[in-house]
């Protein structure tokens, strides 16, 4: 039995004030649920985070890490700094940082090597752009992010690792993939993954669905036998949805 996982993903969302607020909200709340509950807010409220949910269910995850130990990389965040707070948990791939910041799948193998080698929780994220799901590339796209990054890993590393399928059309834009569309994707990944790395990982591993989930259409999403829970952005910056939303995972 795959544990579901909600995770919030803030972007560059709620100075520390706000950051503090949301979280009392949250945590007021206590979604009653089975689901495992992350929140990754921006770098700079995360101490403050880890500290105010060290009490409560919710974990708390970093939104990307550079792939070096430490040295001269103006701006960036190394793995042993997140551990330093207390973190424990990377979202690594997110589309925004493969388009407007150039991650390559390369570059992504990298950072997932060095958050494993760490003992990181890796939430990797991966989808196709609309041109090439209109092209009906979309699962050649997909089993190409996961190989070049993913599929040197052994079992024992996987156990570590969790998919999030997000179908670049439909991140902040409001359209969603049909439940039938993520399931077809999330049953494809499993396969693909059964056959390249094996049975065990491939039923183990949770794969979440993001894209524009909202209260109105979690459940849909989440009932799928494939989608193990998601990963949510807007939805996420207000307490009543994402604990809606919370609710529908478990
Ligand atoms: O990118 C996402 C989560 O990482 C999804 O964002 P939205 O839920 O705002 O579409």
């Amino acid at each position: 039995m795959r544990t579901p996982l909600v995770a919030g993903n803030w972007k560059m969302n709620k100075t520390l004030e706000q950051s503090e607020a949301l979280l009392t909200e949250l945590a007021a709340k206590r979604p009653d649920t089975s689901a495992e509950i992350i929140v990754a807010p921006p770098f700079l409220n995360l101490p403050a985070a880890v500290r105010q949910l060290q009490n409560s269910v919710i974990g708390v995850a970093a939104q990307n890490m550079h792939q070096a130990e430490s040295g001269a990389y103006t701006g960036e965040v190394s793995a042993d700094m997140l551990l330093s707070v207390g973190v424990r948990t990377v979202i690594l791939g997110h589309s925004e940082r493969r388009s407007y910041f150039g991650e390559s799948d390369e570059l992504l193998k990298e950072k997932v090597d060095q958050a494993l080698a760490k003992d990181l929780q890796v939430i990797f994220c991966f989808g196709e752009e609309l041109g090439q799901r209109k092209s009906g590339s979309h699962f050649e796209v997909v089993e190409r992010q996961l190989r070049e990054a993913l599929f040197h890993l052994d079992a024992s590393q996987w156990k570590s690792l969790v998919l999030a399928y997000e179908p670049v059309w439909a991140i902040g834009t409001g359209e969603t993939a049909s439940p039938a569309q993520a399931q077809e994707m999330h049953a494809f990944i499993r396969q693909l993954l059964a056959k390249e790395v094996g049975a065990g990982v491939a039923d183990a591993v949770r794969i979440l669905y993001g894209g524009s989930v909202k209260p109105a259409n979690a459940e849909e999403i989440f009932s799928q036998p494939d989608v193990d829970g998601g990963l949510i952005g807007g939805a996420s910056l207000k307490a009543d949805d994402f604990v809606a939303i919370i609710a529908a995972a478990g």
